[in-house]
């Protein structure tokens, strides 16, 4: 089973919102979707669960384009939120539930299971617009899982959600794809992309910009990051060809560069000039590669 994309657009108004993006995604593999606001997440996901038509090329799963009858594969946690205020979290979890084709006793049975794994057991009768924005964002995660689709598609499932909480769901997401689920995530902090995937596509108005295995692509991504403790003025570093930002610290400070052979010139540049107490070259985090690529704007 794979989740397949190809060549996939997607236009509104004249306007691209996707433009051109193919990839796979293998059973049982993480993958992060990255961009700035507006890149176009959202829509591809849409796409992918068939809730929006692409204007040209295609989104399968296991084959087949995503359509009402196979709604039992897939579980979507929705960026805009969309759950009932009024009704109970029960209420609410039975209603979707069963839109997923289970049954009630099921239902209740897993809702449980997952309350209990969050720490809220007693919300079980709660209304909804009685739960803090993070506890609601929990009912939401379950609403896209208790029927343990095949694929997940997660649209910014950490925003909002305190340290204690984000650990919470990030290892059910984990623990799902060790399962076996497939998931697709989006993120705007770079750190949990990081962390739990394997794969990324960052997107910049509606393109991709970057695309493959991290790892790789942090390896031979050209920038590197310096970090220097010097006991001298380290001002002169910027007028060096090659880098590209200096941030002064305390003692020291933290540089990018164009690639290896500048940091080489800026080691030697230091030992003339006296004692270096740390010079450390490191590949670039994912946050400084997304600054790079997308510039740190939003699209829209
Ligand atoms: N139904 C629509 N009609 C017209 N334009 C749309 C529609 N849906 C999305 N767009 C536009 O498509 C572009 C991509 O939007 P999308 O929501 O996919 O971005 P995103 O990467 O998910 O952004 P964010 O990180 O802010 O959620 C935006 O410019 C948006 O205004």
């Amino acid at each position: 089973m794979t989740l397949e994309i190809n060549g996939i657009k997607k236009k509104f108004d004249e306007q691209y919102a996707v433009n051109g993006i193919s990839l796979k995604v293998e059973k049982g593999k993480m993958f992060g979707m990255l961009g700035a606001n507006g890149a176009g997440k959202t829509t591809t996901f849409r796409m992918i669960l068939g809730l929006l038509d692409p204007t040209e090329g295609s989104a399968l799963w296991d084959g087949e384009r995503m359509s009402y009858q196979r709604t039992r594969l897939v579980g979507y946690l929705p960026e805009e939120r969309g759950l009932f205020p009024k009704l109970t979290v029960k209420e609410q979890l039975i209603y979707l539930m069963k839109l997923k084709g289970m049954k009630t006793p099921e239902i209740v049975k897993e809702m449980r299971i997952w309350l209990d794994r969050f720490q809220v057991p007693e919300y079980e009768n709660k209304k909804l617009e009685e739960l803090s924005k993070g506890n609601q964002q929990k009912i939401q995660f379950m609403a896209s899982i208790l029927h343990r689709p095949e694929l997940l598609i997660l649209d910014e499932p950490f925003s909002g959600l305190d340290p204690v909480n984000s650990d919470m769901l990030k290892k059910a997401v984990l623990d799902l794809q060790r399962q076996g689920t497939t998931i697709v995530f989006s993120s705007h902090q770079m750190s949990n992309v990081e962390e739990m995937c394997e794969d990324l596509i960052m997107l910049k108005r509606g393109r991709p910009v970057l695309q493959g295995n991290l790892r790789e692509i942090k390896r031979s991504y050209g920038m590197k990051r310096i970090s220097i403790r010097a006991d001298y003025e380290l001002d002169f570093l910027e007028t060096i060809q090659g880098v590209l930002s200096f941030e002064k610290g305390r003692d020291g400070g933290l540089l990018h560069v164009e690639n290896e052979e500048v940091g080489e010139t800026i080691f030697h540049t230091l030992a003339e000039k006296g004692f270096v107490r740390k010079f450390e070259i490191e590949e670039p985090t994912l946050h400084d590669i997304f600054i790079d690529k997308v510039g740190g704007e939003t699209d829209e």
